[in-house]
């Protein structure tokens, strides 16, 4: 016999021989899409466990490993630089380890350079970044930025004799000005946007290159203040501050972090209470000394 049209079959409920006929066929079906509810109801549940686990944040996976890996170049008095024992030392790594502390955590140091300790910090080599770092755009961009510590402006240092000569950007970009900047940092910017016709020496090593200017290899460097100050307090007589109206720019210093609410309200926190409390001030005068 032919099979009737698939249409009959639908009105009766099936096609002949069908088991599931009729209304016992429609149970089945609700059971069915009862259960495919419920597996898709537990495998939404999984999926959001795991993402919240996967979506730990920085602080608390720190919090989880008992260490916070901090960044740092370990060339910049007073913020970040090594002692006579070769050890990191410098008013930003003494709050790294009080930060570490109040965390409950451990602070690891990893040594970095200007011209990397972007991509590092990309690469998630450390979890803040710190040493009299500037907030910029493009570190803004991979990172939070904590409350800052510091508000500086880029000045000019010279030999003492010079202090009155290089007051101005056109004083200094002269073809006969030896402009000196260390690589891969702010200064390295600035001064190649600004000097066009003073020639410009990246000297690589930035723990020595104020002894270039002392001992008359350079003319010139356009750094940040709190540099300029203490780097004529420590070569004084031979180094000075050179007398500008305004310094050539206005910036703020601040800590560098992986991207977390929880991490930067924690940091915030912190760098508040050390800022009200004056100690922060207190660690800065003493690695100014
Ligand atoms: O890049 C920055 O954030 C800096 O402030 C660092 C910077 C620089 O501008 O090159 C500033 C002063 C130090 O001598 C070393 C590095």
């Amino acid at each position: 016999m032919a099979a009737p049209p698939k249409m009959a079959w639908r009105a009766a409920g099936g096609p002949p021989g069908d088991r599931f006929a009729g209304r016992s066929r429609n149970r089945l079906r609700g059971t069915m899409v009862k259960s495919y509810l419920a597996a898709a109801a537990l495998v939404a549940l999984t999926l959001t466990a795991s993402a919240a686990w996967a979506a730990d944040g920085a602080l608390a996976e720190i919090q989880k490993a008992g260490v916070i890996r901090i960044g740092t170049t370990g060339d910049y008095k007073p913020f970040s630089y090594k002692g006579a024992d070769g050890s990191l030392t410098g008013a930003d790594i003494s709050m790294a380890k009080d930060l570490a502390a109040s965390l409950g955590v451990k602070a690891e140091f990893v040594t970095t350079t200007w011209k990397t300790m972007l991509d590092d910090f990309k690469a998630g080599k450390f979890d803040v970044a710190l040493g009299g770092i500037t907030v910029n755009p493009a570190r803004a961009e991979v990172g939070d930025f904590s409350v800052s510590n510091v508000s500086d402006g880029k000045r000019p240092i010279a030999r003492c004799a010079d202090k009155d000569k290089y007051t101005t950007l056109e004083a200094i970009d002269q073809p006969t000005v030896r402009v000196i900047v260390n690589p891969g940092g702010t200064n390295d910017k600035f001064a190649h946007q600004h000097f066009k016709k003073a020639p410009i020496e990246v000297f690589p090593d930035n723990k020595v290159i104020f002894g270039q200017i002392a001992a008359g290899k350079a003319d010139v460097m356009v750094t940040d203040g709190v540099e300029v100050d203490l780097q004529s307090k420590l070569n004084a007589g031979v180094l000075c501050p050179v007398a500008v109206k305004e310094p050539f720019t206005h910036f703020e210093n601040a800590y560098l972090l992986r991207k977390d609410p929880a991490l930067k309200a924690a940091v915030d926190a912190f760098m508040r209470k050390e800022l009200d409390s004056g100690n922060w001030k207190k660690k800065l005068d003493a690695a100014m000394q």
